[in-house]
């Protein structure tokens, strides 16, 4: 490929709403372009990058006997309203009528239309295993969608799903995944962690996201390096056993106290002098049933995941001023458990094991002081809806739990007969007895996944792309185009890199060579081959590495044998 006839738009500057690195170099580099918020077109580099993410997912998928096939975007409303998620999901699915008024939505994934396919088709135990995957366009209306790539309302996912006679076979079928998804990442050349996460609202048991490490991360994951320790899990599913603590604290009669302005747990505690532990905090939440009031100790925040799982509800907001006016007669920061009407109060068990407690009054600038549970309210539910924190032991080996920002790239859940069940996918066992089809569905970002890498390699100069999945191995940069010999030596390099099978683009441009290294390292080739009058007259080539800016001078016998063990590295 030559430099000038590459279609790479490159900008000086990034429009303000690129909030995210990798949204601003994907921009700024010629790999994207929008065509609305949360749509965007991918322009040639960015389609090399993704053929390579996208070949690597089918070699492993493959390899565990994954069978690819390509399912449709627009999904007849009918098999939604079987499975009964037309009406749960709301105006995050795309939902269009065709010419004869007929409902249907754009795939914002494929459960339905793919059990709906193999119940048509399988019906005995001998049909089973099946791994069916498909790479195709999703859509999901993002209120706000944002960061470019990373959280767009179009993108290309890879979705697996597996069908086994049982619980034993899915266990088989999602171990496979596990270790597909491992060598994938490992081949993107991204650092990743497989985390316990929550399965959401598409239910089903087990399930673990992988995590691209980055700082621009969304999720924000618990981790334990302790002395070969691995347990890792997503903040909002990690869950630490509670420890009762004895304390032989009498009870004392409940008082109200003046806390004037004091709406926050430091506010209270400073002017109270009482340490958060002591305080009880009530969050006050809607659902599309009900107003909760969450109870956590004062130094612990809400998990609003686990909140949203413990109360059943399949939608959780927190309450707006006006109706916490509403249910405790005051304002936001002096809710309190004790005479609250009408909600239903789920505690966390640290908060029920409170003794002569702090909370709000449900009284504008008033607070109480000696509250106890059971005594002075009622808790209707007692569950984990804590975040748990850094610090804390590990549940597995008692290790302080470390903290860090992952990029969601990948998903795989255990489904169970969800899906087979509502949608009648059975199969006939060895015994003539009729049985659910048990599924598992497996999901890989691409190209979130493209977006990803650039968050954990770049620099201030731009993309450092891992080489499997670089857009190009090498740029070959003639300094000075006009001088015959550099030129001719820049062209018998490229085309002696092709010929090896490394893929060159060479800078024919006639820009000035400083205008060229700034694009190759912008754009982030991993290999940046010179060529000067010093390279023509000493018949050595100038290899610089774009990780860590090394370069090395090769003499041109040793060409493509060098380039090969360099990328090798890289
Ligand atoms: O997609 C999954 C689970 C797995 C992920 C891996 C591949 C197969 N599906 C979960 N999910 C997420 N957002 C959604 C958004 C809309 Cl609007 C919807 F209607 C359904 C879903 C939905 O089901
Ligand atoms: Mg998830």
């Amino acid at each position: 490929m030559r430099a000038s006839e590459l279609f790479s738009p490159t900008l000086r500057e990034v429009p303000a709403e690129a909030e995210v690195v990798s949204h601003q170099l994907l921009l700024r580099a010629g790999f994207i372009r929008r065509a609305a918020a949360g749509v965007y077109t991918y322009l040639p580099l960015a389609m090399r990058v993704i053929k390579k993410i996208e070949q690597i997912v089918r070699e492993e998928m493959d390899r565990q006997g994954g069978q690819e096939l390509l399912m449709p975007i627009i999904q007849p409303a009918e098999i939604w309203q079987e499975s009964g998620r037309w009406d749960v999901y709301g105006p995050e699915l795309f939902r269009l009528k065709d010419r004869h008024d007929r409902d249907f939505a754009l795939g914002p994934t494929h459960e339905e239309i793919i059990t709906v396919l193999v119940r048509g088709e399988v019906s005995s135990y001998k049909q089973l295993p099946l791994l069916l995957y498909q790479i195709q366009n999703k859509y999901r209306d993002e209120r706000r969608p944002r960061f470019g790539l990373m959280r767009g309302r179009e993108f290309i996912m890879k979705d697996l799903y597996s069908f086994d006679r049982d619980e034993e076979g899915l266990n088989v079928s999602y171990m496979k995944m596990y270790e597909a998804y491992t060598r994938v990442f490992q081949r993107c050349g991204l650092h990743f962690r497989p985390v316990e996460a929550d399965s959401g609202a598409i239910g089903g048991s087990d399930t673990h996201e992988f995590m691209v490490l980055a700082e621009s991360g969304e999720a924000t994951v618990l981790y334990c390096d302790g002395n070969g320790c691995d347990y890792a899990a997503n903040v909002e599913k990690a869950a630490l056993p509670f420890k009762e603590r004895r304390t032989e604290e009498e009870m004392r009669p409940v008082a109200a106290r003046e806390t004037p302005g004091c709406r926050s747990v430091e506010e209270v505690c400073g002017f109270l002098g009482v340490p958060a532990r002591k305080i009880i905090k009530t969050l006050i939440y809607r659902t599309e049933k009900e107003v909760l009031a969450a109870l956590v100790r004062g130094d612990r925040d809400v998990n609003e995941v686990k909140l949203l799982n413990a109360s059943g509800a399949l939608r959780l907001e927190l309450a707006g001023a006006d109706t916490v006016k509403s249910i405790t007669g005051a304002s936001v920061g002096y809710a309190g458990p004790v005479g609250l009407k009408g909600v239903r109060i789920i505690a966390d068990p640290e908060a029920a094991a409170a003794v002569n407690a702090v909370t709000g009054a449900n009284r504008d600038d008033t607070h109480l002081i000696n509250v106890n549970p059971g005594r002075d309210f009622k808790i209707d539910l007692v569950a984990d809806i804590r975040m748990v924190q850094a610090g804390e032991p590990c549940p597995r080996c008692g290790a302080g739990l470390k903290e860090a920002k992952g990029i969601e790239v990948g998903q795989i859940f255990k489904l169970g007969d969800k899906y087979s069940r509502a949608l009648g996918a059975s199969y006939l066992d060895e015994k003539g007895q009729s049985r659910p089809v048990i599924m598992g569905c497996y999901g890989i970002g691409i190209t979130r996944t493209m977006a990803a890498a650039i968050e954990q390699n770049h620099d201030r100069d731009g993309i450092i792309w891992p080489a499997s999945i670089a857009p190009f191995h090498v740029v070959v940069i003639p300094v000075n185009v006009k001088d015959g010999g550099q030129y001719a030596m820049a062209e018998e390099v490229y085309s002696r890199l092709w010929a090896a099978g490394i893929e060159a683009v060479l800078d024919d441009r006639t820009e000035r060579a400083g205008v060229k290294f700034k694009d190759a390292d912008l754009i982030g080739y991993p290999l940046r081959i010179t060529i000067g009058a010093k390279a023509v007259e000493e018949k050595l080539v100038e290899i610089r590495i774009r990780k860590n800016g090394e370069t090395v001078f090769v003499p041109m016998n040793e060409l493509e044998e060098k380039v090969e063990d360099m990328l090798k590295e890289l």
